[in-house]
């Protein structure tokens, strides 16, 4: 997601879970008559990145009231790896912490899960956009799918493209699996003449999770991901 939005010319990237994005339209307008970010120069767009901006409350009235006809990007991923992967990285820096299982339910047999645990709570996705709604259109918004930002990253970005209605540069001939990472990299960015990888952070194994864990996380985040579906007018098929 960073590399590849990076060809945008930006620096975007997150836990693909929540990123959020905001830039400012691409419209020919004065800017006294837009209400929105500056624009960096006359021929490039701002945009500016903090995936906690999605999950935190008083963000959708402070970018608002700040700059109401702001576009919004989402990355999205089924918010049981999301959690895992969350977890993962958490590990990585502090590797004492209590397990996935003690931390993700309050009580595991009577199936109640800890929504007051972050990894949890950022994959509520429809809660946190419900909280946008009341201050921007979902026309605003656009979701980027997690999953086939790695499956398809020029389809994926391409949609991003038009939704910030720029030409479609970045495309299939920007990206190639590299097998030993396990990911797509870009074939050449800008700033270098070699190919680019992102790195170890990205794309780490996971921790291995308990099958009926991760059942009873899905059972959980499914009437959750449905609503978030119907919201948007998008199926991701995380169930
Ligand atoms: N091309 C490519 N290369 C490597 N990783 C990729 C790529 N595209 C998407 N992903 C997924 O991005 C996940 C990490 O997301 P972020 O970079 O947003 O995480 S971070 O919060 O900034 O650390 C990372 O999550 P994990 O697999 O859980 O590590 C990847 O699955």
């Amino acid at each position: 997601m960073q590399g590849a939005l990076e060809l945008l010319g930006q620096n975007v990237n997150e836990r693909v879970l929540s990123a959020l994005v905001c830039i400012s339209p691409n419209e020919n307008l004065p800017e006294q008559e837009t209400r929105l970010m500056p624009r960096t120069l006359d021929s490039q767009i701002t945009m500016e990145k903090t995936p906690s901006y999605f999950v935190t409350r008083e963000a959708p009235r402070r970018i608002s009231s700040m700059s109401p006809d702001t576009k919004l990007i989402v990355v999205v991923r089924n918010p049981v790896t999301r959690a895992i992967s969350d977890y993962t990285q958490t590990l990585s820096k502090r590797p004492d912490i209590p397990s996935f299982e003690e931390l993700a339910f309050k009580n595991r047999s009577l199936g109640q899960v800890n929504t007051s645990w972050n990894a949890i709570r950022i994959g509520m996705y429809t809660l946190h956009l419900e909280n946008w709604l009341q201050y921007f259109r979902l026309s605003q918004f656009h979701f980027v799918s997690g999953e086939r930002l790695i499956t398809d990253p020029a389809g994926e970005l391409g949609r991003v493209q038009d939704f910030l209605g720029l030409k479609r540069v970045v495309t299939d001939k920007h990206f190639y699996f590299n097998k030993t990472k396990g990911f797509p990299c870009l074939k050449k960015p800008e700033s270098s003449a070699s190919p680019r990888c992102l790195g170890k952070s990205k794309g780490r194994t996971h921790v291995q999770i308990d099958r009926d864990v991760i059942e009873q996380l899905r059972d959980f985040y499914r009437p959750f991901n449905i609503r978030f579906y119907e919201t948007v007018g998008q199926d991701f098929r995380w169930d």
